[in-house]
């Protein structure tokens, strides 16, 4: 199967690798294309622009950061729409808002293409190890047609439905995480300034009923200070702004989420952004220090 990739960020470039590893044709394109050479070597074709991309390949999965490069991509120049038709599919697998993915499902349409959002749960590991859980919506025919390559992104994939309800779906498991790597990172704070060992809480949390993978793999280093980004704090914070607007539209109460919220713009405000989301713990961690007599 031959797709076109755009997007060779944290997430993108293991993904496409792994599409490679397992015998698909890949043509990829990055805004910066520099970017392109890591999977030249692995044996991927590269495009000049996205519209260049689509034209040579029947589907077309995208992987950006945010609903404004999600839209540029698509409606700008050499933008996928120039050459997206009839007979082409598009999947857009990053994490947006359900009003842009709408957005560019209907632009897709008109122009006779057809459109998968896909965002998914995971991080850079699963996307190395094709672990990656999918949530699909959309054109069923697409989806279906996908499907291969999704058996090799992820672990699982599930079709929500109707456009927005992938993008829906993926906010609201990232506004959960976000919460509870709050409440982590508070913890792991009030341990520490109580005189408690953080690293016995960890082990303590390890053992009950709140166990979870993300404490078992940020906990140790965010200990260390260590904040290698996996998934980066600004997207982090993007995915809370976008949950909580949904909360918004649909008159749903969320003071848990607001204050995360609030915990992680502080740290992007602290230049922290482009650090893994876990290094929300150094906020809070300067919270509790303050706070000492
Ligand atoms: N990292 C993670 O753990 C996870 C991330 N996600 C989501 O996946 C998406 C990608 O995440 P990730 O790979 O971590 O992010 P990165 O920041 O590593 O990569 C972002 C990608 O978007 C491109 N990009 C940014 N702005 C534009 C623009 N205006 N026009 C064209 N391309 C643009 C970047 O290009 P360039 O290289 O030129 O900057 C890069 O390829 C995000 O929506 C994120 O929320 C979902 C699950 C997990
Ligand atoms: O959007 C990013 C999700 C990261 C994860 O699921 O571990």
């Amino acid at each position: 199967m031959e797709v076109g990739f755009l997007g060779l960020g944290i997430m993108g470039k293991a993904m496409a690798a792994n599409l490679l590893r397992h015998g698909f044709r890949v043509t990829v394109w990055n805004r910066t294309l520099s970017k392109c050479q890591e999977l030249v070597a692995l044996g991927a074709a590269v495009g000049e622009t996205p519209a260049d991309v689509v034209a040579k390949c029947r589907y077309t999965i995208a992987m950006l950061s945010d609903p404004s490069a999600a839209l540029s991509v698509v409606f700008d120049k050499d933008g996928v729409l120039e050459q997206i038709g009839e007979g082409k599919g598009y999947v857009d697998m990053s994490t947006v808002d359900a009003a842009t993915s709408c957005k560019i499902s209907e632009a897709i349409k008109q122009k006779g293409g057809v459109f998968v959002e896909a965002p998914v749960s995971g991080s850079k590991k699963p996307a190395e190890d094709g672990q990656l859980v999918i949530l699909a919506a959309g054109d069923k025919v697409l989806y279906d047609d996908m499907v291969p390559a999704f058996d090799v992104l992820g672990k699982k994939s599930f079709f929500l439905g109707e456009i927005g309800n992938g993008a829906k779906m993926k906010l609201v498991v990232n506004m959960i995480m976000g919460s509870m790597m709050n409440a982590l990172s508070e913890g792991l704070s009030l341990a520490d300034n109580s005189g408690l060992s953080p690293q016995t809480l960890l082990d303590v949390l390890d053992l009950g009923a709140i166990a979870n993978p993300m404490f078992k793999l940020k906990g140790p280093s965010m200990l260390q200070g260590s904040y290698n980004p996996a998934f980066p704090l600004k997207h982090q914070q993007k995915d809370m702004r976008l949950a909580l607007s949904l909360g918004d539209e649909n008159a749903v109460s969320m003071p848990v989420a607001a204050a995360s919220n609030e915990a992680f713009k502080k740290a992007r405000s602290l230049g922290l952004g482009d650090l893994d989301f876990s290094a929300v713990y150094e906020v809070l961690k300067g919270a509790g220090d303050s706070g000492k007599a």
